[in-house]
Order: C-alpha cells, then structure tokens, then sequence
C-alpha cells in the first residue's frame, strides 16, 4: 500500500470514528498517523524534485514584501493583477489559462510590493494534481497570500484552500505555538510545561514522538497547545503566513450577501474587477496585513527625507533600520534621534533597540 492510500485509510477511519471522551485518545493517535504520513509524502516529493520549484516558478524575489495569489481557477486572480498593475496577465473564461507565475510590483504607500500571480489551483493540488504543489511551494516562499475567491462560494473556497495548504505545511494567520523541541542523543524523552495543559500530557507526547521514532527529546511547552500545534512543531517544517481573503465577483451576488462577507473575517476584502470596484481596497488591505510601518530618516542640519521611506515590519527597531540603511551602519552607530509617535519627548536619544513606530524621522549619529 502507497503512502497516499495509507492516508486516505487513516482519513477515512478518522471520518468514521465518532467523538467522544473514550475515543479521544484513539483520534489523537489516528492524527499523529496521519502527520507522519504527510510529512513522508512532502519528504518524498521532495527527494524526486516535485515539491520544489518547477519551470515558471523560480520568481525572483523583488520590493520590500511578496504577496502570492492563490485561488481556483477563474476567480479572477488575473483579472485582479491586470487591475491592480501595469502588468497585463492572460484573462480568459477557462481553467488554467494561467500556467506560471507572473509577478509585478506595485507600489503601496511609498513601498515596493510584488505580486505573483499564480495558477489555479484545486482540490488534490497537495497530492500532485494539476501544478499546485509547484503553486503552493512558490508561495511558501512568500510574505503573505492573498486568497482569492468567488463571493458566490466564498467559504467553500476558503475551507478547501486552506486545507490544500495546510497538508503543504502552511498555517495561515495563525502564529508558531510557543513551545520548544530539541533532539537529544539520550536520557528518553523530557517533557515540561509552564502552565496547564489541556490537550496534551507527557504520556501522550511520549506516545505520538514514538510513532516518529523519536526517544530522546527535551519538549518545553509554554502555552495550552492543540495536539495538531504539536505536531506541528514536531514535524518542524511549518510556514506561518498571514493571509487576505479577497472575494472578486461581488457583481454576481445580494447587496446583503456583500455585506456578510465584508465582515466575515478582519482580513476580508470585496470587491469587483468587472465593475471597477473597491480595488483600492484591496491595496489597503494587503498593507494592513502586512504590517508594516514607514520610517523617515535625516541627516544633522537638514529637514528629514520625506520622499523616500524605509520600510520596515512593525515592531522593528533602530537595528533594524540600520542593517536597511546600510550593512556597516549598526556597527558605527553611536546613538540615534526620533522625532515621533514612538518618543517619549521630542526628540529622544535612544540606542539600538528603541522600538520604532509608522512615521518616526530618524537622525543616526555614527561614531567617528
Ligand atoms: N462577473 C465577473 N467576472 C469576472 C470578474 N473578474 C474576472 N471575471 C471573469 O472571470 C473569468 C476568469 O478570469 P481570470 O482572471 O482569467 O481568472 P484566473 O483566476 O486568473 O484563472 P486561471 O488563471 O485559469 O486560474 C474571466 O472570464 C473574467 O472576465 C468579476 O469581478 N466579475
Ligand atoms: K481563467
Ligand atoms: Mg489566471
């Protein structure tokens, strides 16, 4: 029996067994199974090249952020691109009209941010159907995606792309669970926490890192994890991604129903390309989801540079903005001015790993 039926069986026994607290354990382990298998799966493909980039796929990465758009076939993600740019992609009313990846940047805010559009893809794809393995790995190597989905039946969409990408390893808007786990050469496994688990104990982690044949680990868990966010972390092999969901074709439905999905998630975006409309939208929500801020910098005697921006990733600090600035200019840096919404006076000296916020000016004084 190939890997793929072996999931298939555990998917199907997972379908069958009904949930309760006596069959608890028995799903927990059915789960475990069926990770390893995946994870065989992706190793394997890996091995033969499939799950790598394929010819049309290797995009040079270019601008500050790369958004992927990901959808099934004749959403509109073509459409949306052809709109949104300068770049004409191939529009047409058939499936797979698009084939590679075609990426262009746009510029949001002052940034540089490229986006990919990509081909369809649909149900299977993490098993090899059509090129969506192809599809999924480029994104992976993304800043964010950007799913795209026909408002006619958007959740049914939404709930089959995500699922294609979590079986390639992608967790969307979800953070890495807060937890470590390290290989050791001996002394068994070593399991800790510090605070209360709920769904997972040593007995059980025990169990599930014998079915990876791991025996030999020290597993520190600082929050109240699912099973599957262990597995996860087990596996080792995650992408956390942030993600927009865009519903094109909002000319085809109910005001009412526009109004559903607008709300339907803090990330959600309607719009129409047919129709012209809400596609500046679409822009702001890629930067909302991308978080990032815009920082100012000036040289001593002169007004700051307000033309030309650094951007950087909220939360980041002076460091940061020096490594951006120039390669040698956090190692030179003796103190730096901000004038801002992140100074406590104006201005303040702080050091390198003052916290900056979107619109501060920034005076670097290096040493001589
Ligand atoms: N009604 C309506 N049709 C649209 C809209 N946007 C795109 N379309 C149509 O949808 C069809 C598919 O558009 P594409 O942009 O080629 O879709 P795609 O997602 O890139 O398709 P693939 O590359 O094949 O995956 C075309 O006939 C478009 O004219 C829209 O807002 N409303
Ligand atoms: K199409
Ligand atoms: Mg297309």
């Amino acid at each position: 029996m190939g890997i793929v039926d072996k999931i298939q069986e555990i998917e199907k026994e997972l379908g069958r067994t009904q949930k309760n607290k006596s069959t608890e354990h028995h799903i927990m382990l059915l789960k475990a199974r069926l990770a390893k298998y995946k994870n065989m799966l992706l190793e394997q493909d890996a091995k033969k090249g499939g799950g790598g980039t394929g010819e049309g796929f290797d995009v040079k990465k270019k601008g500050q952020a790369s958004v992927a758009l990901i959808g099934f076939p004749s959403v509109g993600k073509s459409s949306l691109l052809t709109k949104l740019s300068n770049t004409k992609s191939e529009i047409a009313s058939y499936a797979f009209t698009t084939l590679t990846c075609i990426p262009t940047i746009v510029d949001i805010k002052g940034a540089k941010v490229q986006l990919i559009d990509m081909p369809g893809i649909i149900e299977g794809a993490c098993h090899g159907k059509g090129r969506g393995k192809q599809v999924i790995s480029a994104a992976r190597n993304c800043d964010m995606v950007l799913m795209v989905v026909e408002a006619g039946s958007a959740e049914l969409q939404i709930r089959l792309l995500t699922k294609e990408l979590e079986n390639m390893g992608i967790r969307l808007n979800t953070k890495k669970p807060d937890m470590t786990f390290k290989r050791i050469k001996k002394g068994g496994i070593k399991f800790a926490s510090t605070c209360k688990l709920t769904h997972l104990n040593q007995d059980l982690a025990k169990k599930i890192l014998h079915e990876y044949r791991v025996f030999n680990a020290e597993i520190l868990v600082r929050e109240d994890i699912t099973l599957d966010e262990f597995l996860d972390c087990v596996i080792g092999d995650c992408k956390y991604m942030k993600c927009a969901y865009c519903f094109n074709k909002i000319d085809n439905i109910t005001i009412e129903e526009v109004d559903r999905l607008a709300r339907l998630h803090p990330y959600s975006v309607v719009c129409s390309c047919h129709w012209d409309l809400n596609l500046d939208r679409v822009i702001d929500k890629i930067w909302e989801v991308l978080d990032f801020i815009r920082i100012y910098t000036k040289r001593q005697g002169r007004n700051p540079d307000l033309q030309d921006a650094f951007t950087l990733r909220n939360g980041s600090t002076i460091h940061q903005l020096c490594t951006k600035i120039h390669h040698e200019m956090a190692s030179k840096m003796k103190i730096a001015t901000v004038w801002g919404r992140s100074a406590k006076h104006q201005p303040q000296k702080v050091g390198k790993n003052h916290v900056l916020m979107e619109g501060d000016v920034v005076q670097i004084i290096v040493n001589n």
